[in-house]
């Protein structure tokens, strides 16, 4: 049986993908095998050394020490894409009620009848209050052109939306996905100069951590409304609340909110919904579990921020699993055993990301405990996985 911790809430349908009869699944399991996790801080975590993988059923892997996790034969996975939709329509949203302060006027009409004021007389002339611009004809600049940022770009297209985006890593599919009346910039100010929206869809990390800073803002057009569904760290929060009182940004939308930034009046805050669809928290799951399962029975890596990805059908009796350092000799080593022992490797790959390699070797015969005992105590070796079919 494997065992497998869920972290967070994961949505059933996923859940329901492990077999019964393989799989114990539960937020109480103890020394898991596999973890699943949305957004539950996994930072200081210390792993049990049954831990074999983590799962994130989401994209945002700021929560999970990866670093940490490679170097403890721990690959993470994630699930690209699959909340994808549900965040565009979300920031569509949130330009919305920026543009228009949706929540405020709600807010204001509710206020008028629980102050005692019959409202349907007051609503005509409370509206102007809440004049706000349309999105036609405006300027939209995406930070960020990936799987999230790609499809917010085609959907303001069609909403007549003028739309600048910025990505220094654009990868070739999906430059291949945008809409041809995409503005692709190389210099994230020509965005900041044009944009009446700013929205980014870029990861969390040191590199961009307050990437919207003082002089990003002050690089911007007034009045710019800025829309964060990304993570809250990758704006600098007190240059916000600055720009925001001078009028530099006239709203800033954000899924990630603090009580420091709820003392300001034009901050729009939702308790992080992005992905919270049934939809894409299904998704979501559904790949997560897939992928834990590829790895954990097959040893196949796929979706993985840590490690290097790597798949092979099946074939032999035996599979090993190395995970190892990426240093000159290691596959000479390893197969050098299976051939003392008079093991036939049927298949063999080896897949190398920065320091980490990993090497997967179909045996037509099965070895014995030694030569995998010897496999482990290789130097550099980091982690071995025996499996059987
Ligand atoms: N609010 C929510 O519930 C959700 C938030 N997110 C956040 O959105 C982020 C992006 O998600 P996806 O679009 O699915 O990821 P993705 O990996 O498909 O796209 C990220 C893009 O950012 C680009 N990029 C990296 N550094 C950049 C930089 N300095 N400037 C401009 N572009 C840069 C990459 O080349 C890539 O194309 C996630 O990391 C997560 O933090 C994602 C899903 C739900
Ligand atoms: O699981 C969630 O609701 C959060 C999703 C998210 O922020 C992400 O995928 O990066």
């Amino acid at each position: 049986m494997y065992r497998i911790q869920t972290m967070n809430k994961i949505s059933p349908v996923g859940l329901n993908r492990f077999p019964s009869e393989l799989y114990e699944v539960g937020d109480a399991v103890q020394d898991p095998q596999g973890i699943l996790v949305r957004s539950a801080k996994l930072l200081d975590l210390e792993f049990n050394p049954s831990l074999l993988a983590i799962a994130r059923a989401g994209v945002g892997v700021n929560n999970i020490p990866l670093d940490r996790c490679a170097a403890a034969g721990i690959p993470v996975f994630s699930t690209p894409g699959a909340n994808a939709n549900a965040v565009k329509e979300l920031v569509i949203c949130a330009m919305l009620m920026g543009s228009r302060d949706i929540p405020g006027a709600i807010r204001w009409v509710r206020e008028q009848a629980a102050s005692g004021v019959d409202v349907s007389t007051v609503v005509e002339k409370g509206k102007s209050a809440f004049i706000g611009p349309e999105l036609y004809k405006k300027t939209l600049g995406i930070i960020g052109l990936g799987a999230i940022g790609s499809i917010v770009a085609n959907t303001a297209i069609s909403l007549g939306m003028d739309v600048y985006g910025y990505d220094p890593f654009l990868s070739v599919d999906t430059a291949l996905r945008l809409d041809r009346h995409v503005h692709v910039v190389k210099d994230i100010n020509d965005l900041y100069k044009r944009s009446d929206y700013i929205t980014m869809h870029i990861h969390y990390t040191e590199k961009t951590a307050h990437m919207i800073d003082a002089d990003a803002i002050a690089a911007m057009k007034r009045g710019v409304r800025v829309i964060n569904l990304a993570r809250g760290e990758i704006v600098d929060d007190e240059a916000m609340l600055t720009a925001l009182d001078t009028g530099m940004v006239a709203a800033y939308i954000t899924d990630f909110p603090n009580n420091r930034l709820l003392t300001a009046p034009h901050v729009i805050a939702m308790p992080h919904l992005g992905a919270s669809t049934p939809e894409s928290e299904q998704n979501c799951a559904a790949m997560a579990v897939d992928t834990l399962r590829d790895y954990l029975e097959s040893g196949n890596i796929r979706s993985s921020v840590n490690l290097p990805e790597m798949t092979m059908d099946r074939s032999g009796v035996q599979r090993l699993c190395v995970l190892h350092k990426n240093v000159p000799g290691m596959l000479a080593n390893i197969t050098s055993l299976f051939g003392r022992d008079g093991v036939n490797v049927e298949n063999l790959s080896n897949k190398s990301r920065g320091d980490y390699a990993y090497t997967m070797v179909d045996l037509g015969s099965k070895v014995g405990d030694n030569v995998i005992e010897d496999v482990r105590r290789t130097a550099n070796v980091i982690r071995v996985r025996s499996l059987e079919w």
